[in-house]
């Protein structure tokens, strides 16, 4: 799935990640959401950083890695400018920002590698967003709305799963949008 996505040419990436900002921008969860979890994309995935010049009046954070012993991401403020800082896996992140605490975001939307239509998410391997929003296990009303966003081609007809994963609430691609629970 990794080398599929990472394949697009920059037009493909281009028109799905507008086609995908299209959508959520009509999507309930993004609608009713202010504080906005977003990602800053890597290894072909799905480019939605468009979003925070579309709807101004939203707050989007970024995540920024734990450090040791804190095992959950840390959502910081991000207006969309350029930055310099980059992680262990060379993905930029805002050093300067107020973060917000996870829980109290309203929508986060999730990268991933492949989702099935049930909503099980195959992340990177590192388990950061399922120790971040562990809590949903075992309430799943709380916290903010799970979306994953992703092509089309990293559906797949069914993933298993293990314990600590959190199921996505939905996941948008530049067909679908997928309601999971
Ligand atoms: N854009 C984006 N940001 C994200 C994630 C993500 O999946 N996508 N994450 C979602 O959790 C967290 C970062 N997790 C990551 C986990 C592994 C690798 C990675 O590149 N692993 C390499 C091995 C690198 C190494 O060991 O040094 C690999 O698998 O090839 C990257 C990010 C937080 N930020
Ligand atoms: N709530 C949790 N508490 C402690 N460890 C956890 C928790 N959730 C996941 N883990 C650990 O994280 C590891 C990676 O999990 P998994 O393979 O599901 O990651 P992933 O969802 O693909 O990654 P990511 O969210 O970083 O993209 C697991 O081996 C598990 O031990």
């Amino acid at each position: 799935m990794r080398a599929a996505r990472r394949a697009l040419d920059t037009n493909q990436q281009r028109v799905t990640g507008q086609a995908i900002v299209n959508r959520l921008s009509r999507h309930p969860a993004l609608c009713g959401a202010k504080h906005i979890g977003l990602y800053w994309p890597m290894d072909g995935e799905v480019d939605v950083r468009g979003l925070v010049q579309r709807h101004p009046h939203k707050r989007f954070y970024l995540p920024v890695l734990p450090h040791a012993p804190h095992p959950q991401l840390r959502f910081v403020h991000w207006r969309g400018q350029a930055l310099t800082y980059r992680n262990r896996f060379q993905i930029p992140e805002p050093v300067h920002g107020v973060s917000h605490p996870p829980a109290r975001l309203d929508l986060v939307l999730m990268p991933l590698v492949a989702f099935d239509p049930s909503g099980a998410r195959l992340g990177m391997g590192a388990g950061f967003y399922d120790r971040t929003f562990w809590i949903q296990r075992l309430l799943p009303g709380a916290g903010p709305r799970l979306l994953g966003i992703a092509h089309q081609l990293q559906c797949v007809e069914f993933l298993p799963t293990d314990s600590w994963d959190i199921p996505l609430h939905g996941v948008v691609t530049e067909q679908h949008s997928y309601h999971c629970r």
